[in-house]
């Protein structure tokens, strides 16, 4: 494996870490914040794996003194965390929660104070329920009211806020949402899940546009979660069957944002779901941005069984997700290569594995090798011209994991969620090596 050190990253490259405000947060009820479409699935039996929520989490709402002075002390550079919509605007249209924005101020006045840059996420997917209550994602209102939550939060924070992301994964918001029905609101459609990704997609458009005019001096942009594709064998069936999942879960978002444009070839599949779209959607969704994140976690091998594949000769995160870090590098150099793309950053990766807490200490060797490996395919992709500009690590700490709850572990700080005690793993200290390192004279 080879070592990589802050030579192998360019003076500019930014080292952070990520969150986002249902999983750490806690405090669903407090300073006047409305109920997420999330507090209510958490309630559905069956639907989170250990039966939990995000009711307390890691109770970041009340402890985020100390996990600033957490992020300060591993060296990095930034901090991605998300903004709750139903904090900030508690049915999602109308009035503002001044509470809710005095948080987020804090958050970030924090941030500035220790020297840490702040990476904001306006929707990391707790929409607001009472949008859900007239169809959510699905209804083209959700797009316009996003846009005037994205006002209020701006017009409060401003440019304190070096970077406004508009979305965190529309696929997840829309497909596994709206059509696997594995996350929140947790329906089974296809037809509402691809008119939910049409309305995150423009309510992406109309929120630059908002931005652009509030904050025209931040860095805006969205994040897409992107994977490469690998047909399981060389048939012309499995290389078809690849291409079109590449379609569905990357181009389908990649090519609106880009290009203007859906894939014709996807588009035509999936024949009367396909979403109503007006006139100027693609231009308001196409708008210039200044980034994109990508979320990269492994890779997808596809067989035309649509069987999922297991290389034997990979290892596996506790999710099952195989360890693939040239995928990496692989989808960085093919976005380079097949799209006009503005400066990425990796705004996710990181992998959970079981953790054990001996005495004060988390000894997690696979999340170094992890770690050190992607990295290694960032600054290869780096060195072969791909503008990266930083790399986030998901996630700082322990945290709600969505369906799987608290069992999945994917932080470089373990969270004790008996008495909220946060120790560093030895995968955090590894990445302040890094993260924290002087850039080199050059
Ligand atoms: C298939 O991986 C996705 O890109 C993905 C993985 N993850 C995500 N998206 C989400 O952005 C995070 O909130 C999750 O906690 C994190 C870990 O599951």
């Amino acid at each position: 494996m080879t070592i990589i050190t802050r030579k192998d990253f360019p003076e500019y490259f930014t080292f952070g870490v990520a969150t986002s405000s249902y999983q750490i947060e806690g405090a669903t009820s407090a300073d006047g914040r409305g109920p997420s479409i999330w507090d209510t699935f958490c309630r559905e039996p069956g639907r989170i794996s250990d039966g939990s929520s995000g009711d307390v989490a890691c109770d970041h709402y009340h402890r985020w003194e100390e996990d600033l002075e957490l992020i300060s002390s591993l060296g990095v550079q930034a901090y991605r965390f998300s903004v709750a919509w139903p904090r900030v605007q508690p049915t999602g249209s109308g009035d503002i929660n001044p509470l809710g924005l005095d948080f987020y101020e804090r958050l970030v006045d924090g941030m500035l104070e220790r020297g840490l840059d702040p990476y904001l996420t306006l929707y990391h997917w707790d929409l607001p329920q009472p949008l859900q209550d007239v169809g959510g994602w699905a209804n083209r209102d959700t797009a316009y009211h996003f846009a005037e939550y994205a006002r209020a939060v701006a017009e409060r924070l401003g440019e304190r806020v070096k970077s406004y992301a508009t979305l965190n994964e529309p696929w997840c918001s829309s497909i596994l949402s709206y059509q696997i029905g594995e996350h929140a609101p947790g329906l089974r459609n296809r037809k509402l899940a691809l008119a939910a990704a049409h309305h995150l997609l423009l309510g992406h458009g109309e929120a630059v546009k908002v931005l652009r005019e509030v904050v025209p001096g931040a860095a805006i942009g969205t994040v897409l979660n992107l994977n490469a594709i690998t047909p399981a064998t060389s048939s012309e069936q499995d290389a078809a069957a690849a291409r079109f999942e590449d379609g569905a879960f990357n181009r389908w978002f990649l090519d609106p944002l880009l290009r203007g444009e859906y894939p014709a070839d996807v588009w035509e599949a999936y024949g009367d779901d396909v979403p109503q779209v007006q006139p100027d959607d693609l231009e308001t969704i196409r708008q210039p941005i200044d980034f994109l994140g990508v979320n990269y976690y492994s890779r997808s091998v596809v067989s035309a069984d649509g069987q999922q594949q297991r290389p034997s000769d990979s290892s596996y995160t506790d999710m099952g997700w195989e360890v693939y870090p040239q995928g990496l590098s692989d989808l960085l150099l093919r976005l380079k290569a097949d799209y006009t793309l503005p400066p990425i950053y990796i705004t996710e990766n990181g992998a959970a594995y079981k953790d054990t807490l001996e005495g004060s200490a988390v000894h997690d060797a696979e999340r170094v090798a992890y770690l050190q490996t992607h990295l290694a395919e960032v600054a290869s992709a780096v060195r072969q011209g791909v503008k990266v500009n930083g790399y986030f690590a998901w996630s700082l700490m322990d945290n709600f994991e969505w369906a799987h709850g608290y069992s999945k572990r994917f932080g470089l700080v373990y969270v004790d969620y008996g008495d909220q005690q946060r120790i560093l793993k030895d995968s955090a200290l590894w990445y302040r090596g890094l993260a924290g390192a002087k850039v080199p004279e050059l």
